[in-house]
C-alpha cells in the first residue's frame, strides 16, 4: 500500500479511483463493510484509496496508525491519503485536496462521517462539489448489532467495561495492544509470577482494570512469531501502591528473557476485578488461583501454537 502525503501534487496519475472515507479507528465490521463494498464495485484493476478522517489527537484509539494501515492494506486498499503528524487541515480542505488530486469515480462513505457536527453527506459543499465533479456517492448506514449502531464509541465503551468478547465480535478480531517489553519493579519474579510490562502504549484505549485471560504473540524475527497463553493484569496495582495504569502479562509455562521484544497482546476474556490485597501473600494466593483458572481456559481455546 502506498502512503501519499497531501503536500504532494499527483495530478491524475491514479485515475479512476474509488475513495473510501471514514475515521477507520478500530477497523471494525462497519469499516470492513465499506471496504468490501469498494472491493466489489472496483474493476479488477480499480484502485481503492482510503482517506482517514483526522481523529482528535487527545482521543485514545483502538488501532494506532501502524495497525490501522496494516489492516487497510489487508482489506484491499492500495493507496492511503494521509496527513503528516504536523499537518493541521480542516476536513473540508482535506477532501477538496484529495478530490482535486485524483480522478475520483465514486466515494464510499460512512453515513455517520461528520464535519463541524454536520453529517458530511448532508453538507451543501459536499453535495455541490461531488455533483459538479460528477462523482457517484454511496453512503452506507451504520451496521446495527442487537438494535445498537456499531460505532467505534460503542467498542470503546465495551472495552472500558471489560466486555472484551463483545468487542471482539464487533471488531472481527480480538482487541490487541502492541508494545515493547520494558523493565518494571522486578517484584513479579519474587512473587513467583514474572510479568512482561508493556511500554509505548499511550495511544491505546485502556480496558477496564482487572485480570484477563489472553494470548501473546512474540515477534522473534521478521518471519517468526511465537504464541503463549497469558494472564494479563491491567490496571493500577493498588496492592503494591502502583500509580499509573499498566498492562503486564504472565506467560503460562514460559521461562526466558523477553526484555525489549515487540509483543502483541490479545485480550480474550475478563476473569476478575483488580483487588487491593492486604498483603503480598494474599495476592500470591489469588494469582495461583488465577493461574489454575487460566490453565483451564487455555484448554478451551485453540490458537496457532496448538494447531
Ligand atoms: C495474574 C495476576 C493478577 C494480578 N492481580 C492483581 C490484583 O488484583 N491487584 C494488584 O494490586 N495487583 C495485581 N497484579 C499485579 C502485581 O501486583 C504485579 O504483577 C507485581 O507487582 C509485579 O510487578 P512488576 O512486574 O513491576 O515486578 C496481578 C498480576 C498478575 C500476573
Ligand atoms: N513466564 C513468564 N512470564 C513473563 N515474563 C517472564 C516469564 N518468564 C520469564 N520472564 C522474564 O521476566 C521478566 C519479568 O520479571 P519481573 O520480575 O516481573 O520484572 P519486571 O518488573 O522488570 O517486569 C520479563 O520481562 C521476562 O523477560
Amino acid at each position: 500500500m502506498k502512503i501519499i502525503n497531501l503536500n504532494t501534487t499527483f495530478g491524475n496519475a491514479y485515475s479512476p479511483v474509488t475513495l473510501v472515507i471514514s475515521d477507520f479507528d478500530g477497523m471494525h465490521k462497519g469499516h470492513q463493510r465499506l471496504l468490501q463494498e469498494a472491493n466489489s464495485l472496483c474493476e479488477e484493476d480499480g484502485t481503492i484509496v482510503a482517506v482517514p478522517l483526522p481523529i482528535d489527537k487527545k482521543e485514545k484509539v483502538i488501532t494506532p496508525e501502524l495497525t490501522r494501515n496494516k489492516l487497510l492494506q489487508q482489506y484491499g486498499v492500495s493507496k492511503l491519503f494521509q496527513l503528516s503528524k504536523e499537518q493541521v487541515i480542516s476536513i473540508k480542505d482535506l477532501l477538496t485536496l484529495t478530490i482535486n488530486n485524483l480522478t475520483v469515480e465514486r466515494i464510499i462513505i460512512d453515513e455517520n462521517s461528520s464535519i463541524d457536527n454536520q453529517q458530511l453527506t448532508k453538507s451543501r459543499d459536499f453535495i455541490n462539489f461531488t455533483q459538479e465533479k460528477q462523482i457517484e456517492v454511496i453512503s452506507l448506514p451504520p451496521l446495527q448489532i442487537n438494535q445498537q449502531r456499531l460505532t467505534t464509541k460503542l467498542i470503546k465503551q465495551l472495552l472500558a467495561s471489560g466486555q472484551v468478547e463483545q468487542a471482539q465480535a464487533l471488531l472481527g478480531r480480538p482487541y490487541v495492544v502492541i508494545g515493547h517489553v520494558i523493565h518494571g519493579e522486578k517484584l513479579g519474579r519474587k512473587l513467583g509470577f514474572p510479568t512482561i510490562n508493556l511500554g509505548e502504549i499511550q495511544a491505546y484505549v485502556i480496558p477496564k482494570p482487572g485480570v484477563y485471560f489472553g494470548l501473546v504473540g512474540i515477534q522473534q524475527d521478521e518471519y517468526t512469531l511465537e504464541y503463549w497463553n497469558v494472564l494479563i493484569s491491567a490496571g493500577y496495582r493498588p496492592t503494591v501502591a502502583g500509580k499509573d495504569y499498566l498492562i503486564e502479562a504472565h506467560l503460562l509455562g514460559f521461562t526466558g528473557d523477553l526484555y525489549d521484544k515487540q509483543v502483541n497482546l490479545s485480550f480474550l476474556h475478563f476473569m476478575r476485578e483488580e483487588e487491593n490485597f492486604s498483603d503480598l501473600d494474599a495476592l500470591i494466593k489469588q494469582m495461583e488461583l488465577d493461574k489454575r483458572n487460566g490453565e483451564r481456559l487455555a484448554n478451551l481455546v485453540t490458537h496457532p501454537k496448538n494447531e
